[in-house]
């Protein structure tokens, strides 16, 4: 075994700065200068949140989905917050994915790759810099990594401490997911027990009848001698998107055993719609880590954006580094995507495909909530499934905004959340993320989706 420690090329390390020569879209207007480069400074001095090792071993499960051969499930909350990082808010999450991704595997015959947007997801990339409420306009929310969602004067003035907060933060989410996926919690012999303190409903429902009917299984193969210790732990990576710079530098790392830069904040990192821009920072950087890296595409992608993409991030065309997210919208996928994904399976690319189903459907209701309806979500995934059994490709994952909490976000889905219920139970400080039941909804549809292929 070779344990020598490479250190980086130079060149490698000049590189990582070259983003600061070019423009960086929805970054914050930091008050002190001095400040963010203390905080800089100290996050540099922070462990890593995630190792290099564990990214290529995410690099090859989605290399795997990539050739249809495995399937990824991403989701988490749209804008991570500082108080809801709770023990019981976390392992609800944890236990939603957890449930999807049985549904899933069980449905589908497919390896899950699980993946929250979960330890890291606190930037948000906004439309407007600032918010308007009456005569009053203030600096938009970026996110509990950037500034306050108290509507005054004093919360949203960027304050770069919450850059600490959220690597804090970060790193103790963290520890309870490995607490869950790696201490016996999410042992497949539990299945029950993941929908426990989860309220009775038809989703619900049918995911006990799947629960016992993999109970069985499991007994009978336990009979016939089958080890299943393999079955205690599970993989689960963490992701987010890559929006704040001043945060995604300082945790950048130089892997001792290759002298290769990745990101250490999380495992997947995504560029956004409104960060996608060929000659801007964030494409530049992302092009210089060795991350497996996403982008998020809009229904105005056109061939020659995926084209140049594929250029910058992922130029040796290596088995599960770029991932497309595509998020069309319902009424526009069936016409936006077949052209994408039909020159990527003419090119030399072998990119992972994955569906977003919630970016493209934003409505805001007539009582004022930012919302989606649950119908749109889930006709944008079956639309999804059907572009891409027409270009003879594979529809690799899906990407979703959900909470494990019992939330009012989205309108429809079998509980039939109405317009009134979102003043109710709304929590969610930017977009509307699917609730528990409505997650489990759209896991089985997927998980039928992948079946019929
Ligand atoms: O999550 C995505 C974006 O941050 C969000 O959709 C932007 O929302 P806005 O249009 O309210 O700024
Ligand atoms: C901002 C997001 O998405 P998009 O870049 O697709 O708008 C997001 O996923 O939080």
């Amino acid at each position: 075994m070779n344990d020598q420690i490479v250190a980086a090329d130079p060149a490698v390390l000049a590189g990582l700065d070259n983003y600061l020569k070019l423009p960086a879209a929805q970054q914050p207007n930091w008050p002190d200068a001095n400040a963010v480069a203390e905080v800089r400074a100290e996050l540099a001095k922070m462990p890593p949140l995630v190792f290099a090792g564990e990214v290529d071993i995410l690099r090859d499960r989605l290399a795997a989905a990539a050739a249809g051969k495995a399937f990824l499930l991403q989701g988490g909350d749209c804008a991570e917050t500082f108080a809801d990082a709770t023990a019981d808010r976390i392992r609800n999450r944890v236990k939603t994915l957890l449930q999807m991704a049985v549904v899933l595997t069980y449905g589908a015959s497919l390896p899950v790759v699980k993946m929250g947007r979960m330890a890291g997801q606190f930037a948000k990339p906004r439309s407007s810099d600032t918010e308007t409420r009456g005569d009053v306009t203030l600096p938009a929310f970026r996110g509990d990594i950037v500034n306050g969602y108290d509507f005054t004067e004093e919360a949203r003035v960027p304050d770069p401490q919450r850059m600490l907060k959220a690597y804090h933060t970060s790193a103790s989410t963290l520890n309870l997911i490995r607490a869950f996926t790696q201490g016996g919690f999410a042992d497949l012999r539990s299945v029950h027990e993941w929908n426990r303190g989860f309220a009775n409903n038809p989703a619900n429902e049918r995911y006990l009848s799947l629960a016992q009917e993999i109970d069985r299984a499991i007994k009978f193969m336990a009979a016939c001698g089958a080890d299943f210790n393999e079955l205690r732990t599970t993989e689960f990576y963490t992701s987010h998107e890559g929006l704040l710079m001043d945060y995604e530098r300082p945790l950048t790392r130089i892997d001792s055993r290759t002298g290769n830069p990745y990101i250490t904040s999380g495992h997947f990192i995504w560029i956004g719609e409104r960060t996608r821009q060929m000659d801007h920072a964030h494409v530049d950087y992302l092009s210089r880590v060795r991350n497996p890296i996403g982008v998020k595409l809009g229904p105005t992608t056109q061939v020659e954006d995926i084209v140049e993409l594929i250029e910058r991030l992922d130029p040796n065309r290596e088995p599960g580094r770029l991932t497309f997210i595509t998020r069309m919208g319902a009424g526009k996928i069936r016409d936006e995507l077949p052209k994408l994904v039909e020159a990527v399976r003419d090119s030399d690319a072998n990119p992972l495909w994955i569906t977003d189903p919630m970016h493209g459907n934003g409505i805001t209701t007539k009582n004022g909530y930012k919302s989606r309806r649950f119908d749109d979500v889930m006709d944008e995934v079956r639309g999804f499934f059907e572009v891409h059994k027409a270009a003879g490709t594979f529809p690799g994952g899906v990407h979703v905004e959900l909470t494990g909490d019992d939330v009012a976000e989205c309108l429809g889905g079998s509980e039939q959340i109405d317009e009134a219920s979102l003043e109710e139970r709304y929590e969610s400080l930017c977009d509307p993320r699917l609730n528990h039941m409505q997650s489990l909804e759209l896991a089985f549809l997927v998980a039928e989706q992948l079946a019929k292929r």
